[in-house]
């Protein structure tokens, strides 16, 4: 059986797309490491399979389920860049009819409107602040706000240019604080409605964007600045999105684009673990 895969990024936040609407593939963890691997893999920063609810049995209004995986072959609740690729991808081949519609994940169902050009807009749900904790960055501590956006950020508010922070490994936190792991964002503010954010995903490393991690990062600059409404740009490496905030509910708006589409080699997968 051949197994179909596509390829796309949002703002260079990159993924493989795996089309099975029926959930039979065998999508094991080492499966998804090896598709993520840039060397003997496709390279991505996780797989998104694109996957019937009911057929997950998930409970949810939408009849597609974003099923996201990190790199390292870890699940997480949710993923914005990635959902907007997927949406982009359900009305490109035509499985989703209208611009607008719900698509379940495992922070919950979220509306998504597919504008024309391919840009797209998440209703994300509420970003809620859950407490103040600490990164640590070759041995600085830098104070955050954790923020839970249906999985787990700690946004770090910093005086130094976020571009010359080494996140060649992985920050140091607190795992009392965070027992499941965490996605820590650094972000310098450039002005009223503007930040700049670098991020280390869990279960990635660094990546070049990552959308629940631009929404957290927006709603610990308002919550420190006394309020959760409001409009902001975040500038990542890998390009510009927007996150507006009304009464601790966000959108993420942002480019979404398919690169390529082709088929695994049988005894390729066959033979990963
Ligand atoms: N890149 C994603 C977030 C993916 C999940 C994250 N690494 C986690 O483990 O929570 C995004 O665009 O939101």
């Amino acid at each position: 059986m051949a197994i179909e895969f596509l390829k796309g990024h949002g703002t260079q936040n990159d993924f493989v797309l795996l089309p099975d609407p029926d959930g039979r593939l065998d999508l094991t963890p080492g499966r998804v490491a090896a598709l993520c691997d840039r060397r003997r893999g496709l390279g991505a920063d996780g797989v998104l399979r694109v996957v019937r609810s009911t057929a997950l049995g998930q409970e949810s209004a939408g009849e597609w389920f974003m099923d996201y995986r990190n790199a390292d072959g870890s699940l997480a609740e949710m993923c914005g860049n990635g959902m907007r690729v997927f949406a982009r991808y359900l009305t490109e081949s035509g499985l989703a009819a209208g611009p607008e519609f719900v698509l379940g994940s495992r922070a919950g169902d979220k509306r998504v409107i597919v504008r024309p050009g391919g840009s797209v807009t998440v209703h994300m749900g509420p970003a809620s602040i859950t407490g103040a904790s600490v990164a640590i960055v070759d041995d600085r501590d830098f104070s955050g706000v954790a923020v839970d956006v249906g999985n787990p950020h700690l946004v770090s508010v910093v005086d130094d240019d976020v571009a010359e922070l080494n996140l060649c490994e992985e920050p140091r936190y607190d795992k009392d604080f965070f027992p499941e792991g965490v996605n820590l964002e650094f972000v310098n503010p450039l002005g009223a409605g503007a930040l700049r954010m670098r991020v280390y995903e869990r279960g990635v490393g660094e990546t070049r964007s990552c959308g629940t991690g631009t929404v957290a990062a927006v709603a610990a600059a308002l919550h420190l600045a006394g309020t959760d409404s409001g409009e902001s740009t975040v500038d990542i490496p890998g390009g510009r999105v927007t996150v507006s905030m009304e009464r601790g509910e966000a959108t993420l708006t942002g480019p979404a684009e398919l690169v390529a589409r082709g088929e695994l080699y049988d005894e390729w997968w066959d033979a990963q673990a």
